[in-house]
């Protein structure tokens, strides 16, 4: 049998439990529970203001939750936080990156960061994964935005985390660069990685996530596969109300989360 307490064989890749984050007064993320599986693609959905980021920055262990368990691939990030982070990759704001260094130099400087040794070969060998094995001496300022994104998928799974963790990594993307990273993120999957990610896209979540979660006001609302939240809520009178046709995912989102503007 798996045994999820034990490092590195855990079929729970990710298990977070009655998690609360507060800043000051404010309530972010209100006992949430959640668990993504080995292998999974999962989603996180939510208006803006939802709690999808500080639900994901606390798994990073970049807050402080006020209560609540998060355990990545057997450990406590609480505990070992280390260790736990070493088992995660985060992909960075393209803006974290020296505008003025070659794409060489990043993937060196990064690789070195996390204890990777890659030899010229490799980055090349990396590099041409994501169509950059010509743009080596290339510096990141003169990327486009969607080779910014290629560049930084690729470093934040450099040291082969179990877990990769995406806070909305398609937005501003042209439809060529969503679907290549939709592939990419399909192709991480197929090499044995969990992949945890946040949308406001549900399109993005119905064409790649295994499962999604809804989540409004710190609280989560429901989870399921795509299509399993469709059966589940679509004679929700909420939902029923915002369907045009068919029910989608979208008027399920929109009806277990209200219709009003948030900002
Ligand atoms: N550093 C902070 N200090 C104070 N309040 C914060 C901070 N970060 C987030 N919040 C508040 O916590 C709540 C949840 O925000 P969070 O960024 O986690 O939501 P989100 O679902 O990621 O939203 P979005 O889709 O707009 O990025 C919001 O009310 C937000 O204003």
């Amino acid at each position: 049998m798996v045994d999820d307490k034990q490092p590195g064989t855990a079929s729970r890749i990710l298990s977070v439990t009655d998690l609360v984050v507060r800043y000051g007064a404010q309530i972010a993320v209100d006992g949430v529970t959640l668990a993504v599986e080995t292998g999974e693609i999962f989603g996180l959905l939510g208006p803006n203001g939802a709690g999808k980021t500080s639900t994901l920055s606390a798994i990073e262990g970049l807050v402080k939750p006020q209560s609540g368990a998060v355990i990545i691939d057997g450990i406590d990030v609480l505990r070992d936080p280390i260790a736990a982070k070493a088992r995660i990759g985060v992909q960075l704001q393209q803006s974290s990156f020296q505008p003025e260094l070659s794409i060489e130099q990043i993937v060196l400087l990064y690789a070195g960061l996390y204890g990777v040794r890659l030899s010229k070969m490799e980055i090349i060998g990396r590099l041409r994964e994501i169509g950059l094995d010509g743009e080596l001496g290339k510096s990141v300022k003169k990327l486009s935005g969607g080779q910014q994104q290629r560049l930084s998928l690729l470093i934040a799974v450099i040291h082969t985390p179990r877990l990769l963790l995406l806070d909305e990594p398609t937005s501003g993307l042209d439809p060529q660069s969503r679907r290549q990273l939709w592939n990419r993120i399909e192709y991480l999957r197929a090499g044995g990685g969990s992949i945890l990610l946040t949308t406001h896209s549900m399109e993005e979540a119905q064409a790649v996530c295994d499962r999604v979660a809804i989540i409004d006001r710190g609280t989560l609302l429901t989870v399921g596969t795509p299509n399993e939240l469709i059966a589940k809520h679509r004679t929700d009178p909420r939902v029923l109300k915002v369907a045009r046709t068919e029910v989608t995912l979208e008027d399920v989102f929109i009806g277990l989360t209200g219709s009003e503007i948030r900002d």
